[in-house]
C-alpha cells in the first residue's frame, strides 16, 4: 500500500490529554555501562542525566539499542544511527541494509538483479570498481559481502577488478586497517591466479577521504575523487599493504585519517583510474555516508567540486542510499521499506515539529528519522534546523561542538509556541568518543548534559514534556575488553583504546509538568528496545500508535 492510500488518522489516547509540547532529546552514543575509569559518562559531571536516573523505574529505564533490536543480523552488531534513529522515528524494526544485503548474497539473488544486471554490461570491456569501507564493523559495510561481492563478479565474468579502499579505526580498533588489507589481497591474488586482473587501486581514511556526511565537507568527497576517478593523489606505492604501513608510521596518521593514496605501476602510473565504459559499486550499504560521492557519480550537473573528469559509467549503489532523491538510480539490493514513520503521523494529526541538530548528525534527525527520505513531510507544519558543524577538525579539539547552540535553538523553540514537537540530537557523546581521547570525551559528555538542561529548563517553563534517550552507546566505555569485561592490552602494555560504538543498553527518561500523573514505564516490556519509543512518544502527544508499532512503554495508572 502506498502512502497515498493510508489513513494518517490517529486514535485519541483514552486517557492522555493533547497540546503539550514534547521534548524528545536523543543523546547520541550515550549508553549504560558499569562505573569505572573507561566510562567517561561516568566520570563526567553529568548532574541532568543522574539525576533523570533518579526516577527508575517508573521515570527511567533501559531499552536495548543493538543487534536484533534494531534490525541488525546478530546480537553481536552493536548499534549505530542509522538503524538507532531508523527504530526511534518508524516505531517498527525491519531488517536493516547489513542483514538484507546477506540474504541477498547468500541466496545468490543479488546477482540476478537488475543493478548488478546493469553493471555487468561494463564486464566485456571495462573494469569493475568496488568502493567502500574496508572492515568487519558492520555499520556500513562488512569485507565478508565484499568477499563474496568479488567472488560473484569473477565468476559472472568481470575479468578486471579494482577495488577503492576506505580505512576504517572508527568501528574497529585502529591499526586493524593492516589485517583487513591483508585479508582481501589475498582473496585478489586468488582471482589474479585465476586469470582475474584483480588488485587494489587506491585507499584513504574514512573520515578524511571519502566518506563525508550532510555535506559537511566536500572536500573529503574530492580526494577521494581524485584518487578513486582520477588517479592522482599525494601519496603513490606499489602495494596497499606498503601503503597503509607507511602512512600509519609517517605522517603518522590513524586509520580513520590515513591520507589518500594511490596504488602505481612500476612505470609510475595509476593502475585503477575509473574510465569511460567501466562500472563502478559502491559497497556501504549504509546511506549517510555514501550520499554525496553518489552524487558526485550520477549527477550530470554537479558543482559541489570541480570532477575534472567525469567518465561514462555504469554506477550502482550496495543499496539505493536516498529513496525519496532516487539516490542512486541503480542499487544492488533493495533498501528496507521503512513507511509510515512517527514523524509522517504525527505532522498528519496537527502535531507541528521542530528538529534540529548540527551538520554532522543534522540527517540523523531528518532523513534516518523518516525513514531514509529527505524533505518535509508537510511543509507547513515541520521546521528542520541545521546548526554548521566545525570541519576540518577532529572534534576532541572542540568537544563542546554546537551543544550550546542546538540547546539554544531547542530552547527558543520551545518557548515559540509554535511546535507541538521539539526534536534534537546532540552529537558530543558519540562525536568525541569515535576519537578515542579520553579526557575530551569526558569534557564532551558534560556538555551534552547541559544541553539536556537547557532544553529541559524551557519544558519546565511552558508546562511540557520531555522524553530523553539516545541512540547506542559509545563514551560509556571506551576501552577493549575481554570475555570478562577486563580492559585488554596491547603489546606494549597500553591499554586498546575503543573508538567504536558499543553493545550496550541506552536510557529512555521522561517527565516534565506537562506529563499527566500516574504515567509510568510498565514493568512488562523488559526487553523492550528503541522500536517501543516511538509509541510512547504518540502516547505523549495524546494518541494511540497504529497497531502494528511496537508497543509503548507507558501506562497511566
Ligand atoms: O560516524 C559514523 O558514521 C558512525 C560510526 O561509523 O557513527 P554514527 O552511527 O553514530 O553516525
Ligand atoms: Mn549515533
Ligand atoms: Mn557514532
Amino acid at each position: 500500500m502506498g502512502s497515498a492510500e493510508v489513513s494518517f488518522k490517529l486514535a485519541d489516547h483514552p486517557k492522555l490529554p493533547k497540546g503539550k509540547v514534547v521534548a524528545q532529546i536523543v543523546l547520541d552514543g550515550w549508553g549504560e555501562a558499569n562505573p569505572d575509569q573507561f566510562n567517561c559518562i561516568h566520570v563526567a559531571q553529568t548532574p541532568t542525566m543522574d539525576s533523570l536516573k533518579q526516577g527508575a523505574p517508573e521515570k527511567w529505564r533501559l531499552v536495548r539499542a543493538h543487534g536484533k533490536a534494531v534490525g541488525l543480523p546478530t546480537e553481536d552488531d552493536m548499534g549505530n544511527s542509522e538503524v538507532g534513529h531508523n527504530a526511534l522515528g518508524a516505531g517498527r524494526i525491519f531488517a536493516q541494509g547489513a542483514k538484507l544485503v546477506d540474504i541477498a548474497l547468500a541466496s545468490g539473488k543479488i546477482f540476478d538483479g537488475e543493478g548488478f544486471q546493469y553493471i555487468k554490461e561494463s564486464f566485456k570491456d571495462g573494469t569493475l570498481h568496488l568502493i567502500g569501507l574496508l572492515s568487519d564493523g558492520g555499520v556500513h559495510s562488512r569485507i565478508d559481502q565484499v568477499q563474496l561481492l568479488l567472488k560473484g563478479a569473477s565468476e559472472r565474468g568481470a575479468k578486471r577488478i579494482r577495488l577503492h579502499i576506505l580505512t576504517d579505526g572508527r568501528d574497529v580498533l585502529d591499526g586493524s586497517s593492516v589485517g583487513f588489507v591483508e585479508t582481501i589481497e589475498n582473496d585478489l591474488a586468488q582471482l589474479r591466479a585465476n586469470g582475474v586482473d584483480a588488485q587494489i587501486a587506491s585507499g584513504g581514511g574514512r573520515m578524511y577521504v571519502t566518506m563525508d556526511r550532510y555535506e559537511n565537507d566536500w572536500g573529503v568527497v574530492k580526494r577521494g575523487w581524485d584518487a578513486q576517478v582520477l588517479g592522482e593523489a599525494p601519496y603513490k606505492f606499489k602495494s596497499a599493504l606498503e601503503a597503509v604501513k607507511t602512512l600509519r608510521a609517517e605522517p603518522k596518521a590513524n586509520d580513520q585519517y590515513l591520507p589518500p593514496f594511490v596504488i602505481v605501476d612500476d612505470s609510475g602510473k595509476a593502475v585503477g583510474p575509473v574510465l569511460d565504459g567501466d562500472a563502478v559499486v559502491t559497497f556501504n550499504f549504509r546511506a549517510d555516508r555514501m550520499t554525496m560521492l553518489a552524487k558526485a557519480l550520477e549527477y550530470d550537473d554537479f558543482k559541489d567540486f570541480d570532477r575534472v573528469r567525469f567518465p561514462k559509467i555504469r554506477y550502482a549503489g550496495m543499496l539505493q542510499y536516498d529513496g525519496e532523491l532516487k539516490l542512486p538510480n541503480k542499487y544492488l539490493v533493495s533498501p528496507p521499506e521503512i513507511d509510515r514513520t512517527s514523524g509522517e503521523y504525527l505532522v498528519h494529526n496537527g502535531v507541528r515539529t521542530f528538529a534540529c541538530s548540527e551538520t554532522v548528525k543534522f540527517g540523523h534527525v531528518t532523513f534516518f528519522w523518516n525513514g531514509n527520505r529527505s524533505g518535509y513531510f508537510k511543509e507547513d507544519m515541520e521546521e528542520y534546523v541545521e546548526i554548521p558543524s566545525d570541519s576540518g577538525i577532529t572534534f576532541n579539539a572542540q568537544p563542546l561542538m554546537k551543544a550550546l547552540e542546538i540547546g539554544e535553538k531547542a530552547r527558543d523553540a520551545i518557548l515559540s509556541g509554535k511546535f507541538d514537537q521539539v526534536r534534537v540530537n546532540i552529537p558530543n557523546s558519540d562525536m568525541v568518543g569515535h576519537t578515542g581521547d579520553i579526557e575530551a570525551t569526558v569534557v564532551a559528555c558534560k556538555a551534552a548534559d547541559q544541553a539536556v538542561k537547557m532544553i529541559i529548563d524551557a519544558i519546565e517553563q511552558v508546562g511540557g514534556i520531555y522524553l530523553v534517550t539516545a541512540d547506542h552507546g559509545n563514551a560509556e566505555d571506551m576501552v577493549k575488553r575481554n570475555k570478562k569485561g577486563e580492559p585488554l592490552l596491547d603489546k606494549n602494555g597500553n591499554i586498546q583504546i575503543l573508538t567504536s560504538h558499543t553493545l550496550q543498553p541506552v536510557p529512555v527518561a521522561i517527565g516534565g509538568p506537562g506529563l499527566a500523573p500516574g504515567v509510568r514505564f510498565r514493568s512488562d516490556v523488559p526487553e523492550g528496545g528503541l522500536a517501543n519509543v516511538a509509541a510512547t512518544m504518540m502516547n505523549l502527544h495524546g494518541f494511540v500508535a497504529p497497531d502494528d508499532y511496537e508497543t509503548t512503554l507507558i501506562e497511566v495508572v
